[in-house]
């Protein structure tokens, strides 16, 4: 029989707990694929006494991370901490350093540092693996860096948070109040350490930067991704969508286009007929357009135990393998920069839901800014009876659909409205996805 590879894992949380539960129930099967055995020999976690519901007798135990990339028994370290820097940088930066493969489902870390890791992968000639990073256990990362190599991909984009699907799903689906379905997605284990990460956006945008690169060719511009996230989404504008004939979801959209480079996570009204509409609870979606292939559909579970550690041995089944190929779209070196596209050109239709006052000349001081903005309208409704939280009864939701037109005249609108009298709150702006 080959020789084991031997792996140590930082981390035994949801996705370190499920890597142990899998690497033991599909021992065999995976043992037949990778060629030979893979075996966990060391373990570090932050309390050696929880119980996870696995064994961890077999394994060595280090309380600290770091000294698990110098072990003489260790081949390969899969880090399943999390955070885009402290113990989790030192532990890559330091396997990489003693020439051994990297495995992680860390995001953010990737996002901020993944090309200072590629190049140390590079120069090592060892792996940097990270298919759980990304819609965790979707193979895109696979998809695109291997299975898509011969297009030139045009956009990418995308349902890239479980979270947040998870809760604008079930805010739909149920109506629940926000904070008792996020509380329920953290119980699930979809969510981040910290869950605000996951609602304002951000683990979307650490994708969304990964994927970009990846389909691009470019380096890694987490910075220059516009985010925002789903704070602002109330059950009305749920209704309203659907009235419209729509859903809300978190989409993470990246275009390539004369050397300059889109990337945004914003909520959007997806069409009820495009197939990220559909995509609901937990799971996550990816579609990427290239000039050979078309349209590419990825779409399965994008958190929690057992997809995120499907995606991490898959890793360490490469790794045992021998499969060391660059960590992004090409040699390090050849990764190109592009310069961010200038987003107020960009053209398109955005729902837009004012809580004003129910004031004679309301209606007339907004419909105003949206002319002297050169706004054109599609359509507009007015509710009566908005939610308490937006003050006094006599507050109504104006819900405008726009034509098609440059992004900066809504922007202008909304900056011509900014401290009205007669606003109630902050309006609330989405894009329509027309892709
Ligand atoms: N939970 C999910 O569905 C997914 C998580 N991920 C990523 O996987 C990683 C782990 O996530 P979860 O398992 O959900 O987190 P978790 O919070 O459940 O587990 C984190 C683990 O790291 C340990 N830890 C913390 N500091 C440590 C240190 N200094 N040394 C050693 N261990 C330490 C904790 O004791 C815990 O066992 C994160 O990067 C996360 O973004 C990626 C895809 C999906
Ligand atoms: N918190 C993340 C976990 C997977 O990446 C999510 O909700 O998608
Ligand atoms: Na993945």
């Amino acid at each position: 029989m080959s020789e084991a590879l031997r792996v140590a894992l930082a981390g035994l949380g949801t996705v370190g707990a499920g890597v142990i539960k899998l690497l033991d129930e599909n021992r065999e099967l995976i043992e037949r694929r990778a060629g030979r055995p893979i075996e966990i020999t060391a373990v570090s976690a932050r309390d050696r006494s929880r119980d996870r519901g696995v064994d961890l007798s077999p394994f060595a135990w280090e309380d600290d991370s770091a000294a698990l990339a110098a072990r003489a028994d260790v081949d390969v370290v899969a880090e399943l901490i999390g955070g885009s820097d402290g113990p989790a940088l030192n532990l890559a930066r330091d396997t990489l350093k003693a020439g051994k493969s990297f495995v992680t489902a860390n995001k953010a870390m990737i996002a901020h540092h993944g090309l200072e890791l590629a190049e140390m992968a590079e120069k090592a000639k060892v792996a940097l693996k990270y298919e759980a990073a990304v819609a965790g256990g979707i193979p895109v990362i696979k998809g695109l860096r291997e299975g898509a190599a011969a297009n030139a991909i045009t956009s990418v984009y995308g349902i890239l948070n479980g979270t947040c699907n998870y809760i604008l799903t079930e805010m739909e689906s149920a109506g629940g109040d926000f904070s008792d379905v996020l509380a329920e997605a953290q119980a699930l284990g979809y969510a981040e350490a910290d869950p605000t990460f996951d609602i304002d956006g951000i683990d979307a945008a650490h994708k969304l930067a990964i994927l970009a690169s990846l389909s691009f060719g470019t380096a890694l511009d987490f910075d220059s991704v516009a985010t925002s996230g789903i704070r602002q989404v109330i059950a009305a504008d749920i209704a309203e969508a659907r009235a419209l004939g729509f859903k809300v979801r978190l989409v993470g959209m990246a275009e390539a286009n004369g050397g300059k480079l889109f990337q945004r996570v914003h909520c959007c009204l997806v069409p009820r007929k495009h197939p990220l509409a559909h995509v609901a609870g937990s799971l996550n979606a990816i579609v990427a357009q290239g000039n050979f292939v078309g349209r590419l559909f990825f779409e399965g579970a994008g958190a929690g135990e057992g997809p995120t550690a499907s995606a991490v041995v898959a890793d360490l089944i490469d790794v045992a393998r021998g499969e060391y190929g660059p960590a992004f779209a090409m040699p390090f070196a050849r990764l190109t920069t592009s310069d961010p596209v200038n987003v107020g050109e960009r053209r398109g239709r955005a729902y837009l839901r004012f809580a004003v006052h129910d004031r004679p000349g309301v209606l007339a001081e907004i419909t105003a800014a949206m002319r002297d903005a050169n706004v054109s309208i599609e359509s507009m409704i007015q509710r009566g009876g908005a939610a308490p939280s937006e003050g006094s009864d006599d507050v109504v939701h104006l819900i405008m659909v726009t034509h098609e037109g440059p992004e900066r005249c809504v922007a202008d609108a909304l900056e011509r409205l900014r401290g009205s009298q007669s606003l109630a709150g902050e309006p609330m702006l989405m894009h329509i996805l027309d892709l």
